[in-house]
């Protein structure tokens, strides 16, 4: 038998909630079989506004270093970042997002069961340009007679929207691979490539342009990938309304920021909600949601968001069966739904969800 490969995984729980929801992170890749081939080593890193205010830096050098140097993948839980301007404080995830060149956000949204808003099942990804957009940050105010007025930069590049479209693309060739093989004609492969550019042609043009161009490569044809565009606006309408029709929809930055989040409450909580911030050769797992303020500290936080990340991160590091390991021990969880949050209508503890799923491994 083949030694067991070991990934280097870099632990950067943050604030609030993600010091509950990271340790389960852990917890969950320490107790997969080991015959399924992969081992982990972790290393644990700081970032956020608590490690702010007590050096002055809300992402240390160390933590980028280490996750370049020593890493083969990260989780991230979250960071509480302050809603005024705060010198010296920038987002952390925001800038590791760039430090590491992880360009592509991906979230995918899953009912488990049927609801009676959404009696069909829902199974679709965001996929987010992660880089640039109003998240490069550059902003400024200046003084006028009637007082300050300020503007931010809306940065899209050719490079960056054709590299994001093209991932859209192969997800939606893997998706629809994987529904063919498993018999299941219930959903077309389909790219939503949703802008603005009825309002912003050059920015919002540019990114519906070269995602168009990037998507009508003959590959994604051979591979029955249909491409679409609609709106950003009625696209979170007819979200709300039809999700069941989507299947891949690929978005600038801030539009992929809105969309995630709605797409979350189709299924009932952000708790339930994985990313992977990717990029080539690595992947920081990332739970949708933010530091939850409201529980944290109760214990009570759910950590399957996490836990879909862990499997997502290790999607995207090539270790597809101990990810497939993971997702199918999550939804025995949610489908058994004996043991669920306060978020899920549930009592149980952050603790008790993680023991039940690692019991499924
Ligand atoms: N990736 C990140 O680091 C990230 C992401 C989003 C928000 N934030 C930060 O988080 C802070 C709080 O933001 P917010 O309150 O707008 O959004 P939030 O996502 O933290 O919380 C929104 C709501 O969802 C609930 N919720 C979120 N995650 C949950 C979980 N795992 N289990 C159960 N309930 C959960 C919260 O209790 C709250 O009611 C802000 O400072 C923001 O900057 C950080
Ligand atoms: O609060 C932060 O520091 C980052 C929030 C972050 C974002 O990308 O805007 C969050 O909303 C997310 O979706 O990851």
């Amino acid at each position: 038998m083949a030694a067991a490969r070991t990934l280097r995984i870099g632990l950067i729980p943050g604030d609030g909630i993600g010091r509950e929801v990271i340790p389960a992170g852990r917890r969950i890749l320490e107790a997969l079989p080991s015959s399924l081939g992969v081992k982990f080593s972790f290393v644990d890193l700081e970032a956020g506004f608590d490690t702010f205010k007590q050096t002055g830096v809300a992402l240390p050098d160390r933590t980028v270093e280490t996750l370049k140097k020593e890493c083969d993948g990260a989780l991230f839980g979250a960071v509480s970042s302050p809603t005024t301007a705060t010198k010296g404080y920038s987002s952390p995830i925001v800038a590791l997002r760039k430090k590491l060149d992880l360009y592509a956000n991906v979230r995918p949204v899953k009912s488990v069961a049927p609801s009676p808003a959404y009696p069909e099942p829902i199974d679709l990804v965001t996929v987010r340009e992660n880089t640039e957009d109003l998240y490069v940050k550059e902003e400024r105010t200046y003084d006028t007679p009637d007082g300050p007025v300020a503007e931010a930069i809306k940065r899209i590049s050719t490079r960056a929207s054709t590299r994001i479209a093209t991932m859209a693309g192969e997800i939606a060739a893997r998706r629809a691979r994987v529904r063919q093989s498993l018999g299941d004609s219930s959903k077309q492969a389909l790219v939503t490539v949703t802008h603005k550019s009825n309002v912003l042609p050059q920015t919002d043009g540019l990114f519906r342009s070269s995602s168009f161009a990037a998507l009508a490569q003959q590959r994604f044809k051979d591979a029955g990938v249909k491409v679409e565009e609609q709106i950003i606006d009625s696209m979170l309408y007819k979200l709300v309304l039809q999700p069941a029709y989507y299947d891949v929809i690929v978005a600038p930055n801030l539009y992929g920021d809105l969309l995630s989040d709605t797409a979350a409450a189709l299924v009932k909580s952000l708790g339930l909600v994985p990313s992977a911030n990717v990029g080539d050769g690595f992947a920081i797992g990332e739970p949708c949601h933010g530091s939850a303020p409201d529980i944290a500290g109760k214990g009570i936080s759910n950590p399957i968001a996490t836990l879909r990340s862990v499997a997502l991160m290790l999607d995207f590091l090539n270790e597809e069966e101990a990810a497939a390991r993971n997702y199918k021990a999550v939804d025995g969880n949610l489908a058994e739904g004996k043991l669920l949050t306060p978020d899920m209508g549930g009592k149980a503890k952050t603790n008790e969800v993680v023991e039940d799923v690692i019991r499924r491994l």
